[in-house]
């Protein structure tokens, strides 16, 4: 099953080198979710962390994801990113069969503003949890899967807080070209 997935790394050794096997498994309903769900694949490609892609429907091939939400975890996967839109049902059946951690990305479709997706995936009952991100919010479901591998990986941890320091150092850079125009100086 895993193995109709599509394998991505951001190992950039030739061809023959056997590719890493994938920590992420980044799965969405449909290809047309792609556009939305790049942005996670950018974030763990960002970080060096393998991942594979696939198109996994519990409506459209519920058999497919179950086979999938049973293997993953035998096969490596650490964390799944699961990413639909409007009856977002995706994320929740494979959390209810995987023990790994699920995120949950609403994918917003021409109707209802992605509303619908949000609150299929985000109101899940006790006992089967779905970390939800926002609206779209792929590339934060990528870093949250980093942040999850980094909490046992020490070498992913310290990349994480250089990232971090990245963002602080680019928001005071910001602040300072804005205060700089304000007074006219820049
Ligand atoms: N929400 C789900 C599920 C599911 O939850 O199993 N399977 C497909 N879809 C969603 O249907 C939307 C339209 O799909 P199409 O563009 O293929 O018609 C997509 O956003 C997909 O995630």
């Amino acid at each position: 099953m895993g193995s109709a997935l599509m394998t991505e790394t951001a190992d950039t050794t030739t061809a023959t080198t056997e590719a890493p096997r994938p920590r992420v498994g980044l799965i969405m309903g449909s290809d047309s979710d792609w556009p939305t769900m790049e942005a996670a694949a950018e974030a763990l490609a960002e970080f060096e962390v393998p991942f594979e892609v696939g198109v996994v429907s519990a409506h459209r091939t519920p058999q497919r994801m179950l086979d999938y939400a049973a293997g993953a975890a035998g096969r490596g996967i650490s964390v799944i990113i699961a990413g639909a839109g409007g009856a977002a049902h995706l994320p929740g059946m494979v959390a209810s069969a995987t023990p790994l951690p699920v995120i949950g990305v609403p994918v917003q479709l021409r109707t209802l503003d992605g509303m619908d997706s949000l609150l299929s995936i985000v109101q899940m009952p006790a006992g089967v949890p779905v970390a939800t991100v926002s609206i779209g919010g792929a590339r934060n479901a990528g870093l949250l899967a980093v942040r999850i591998l980094a909490s046992s990986d020490a070498g992913l941890r310290s990349r994480m807080e250089d990232f971090q320091r990245g963002l602080e150092a680019m928001v005071l850079e910001k602040d300072e070209a804005l205060r700089r125009k304000l007074l006219g100086l820049g």
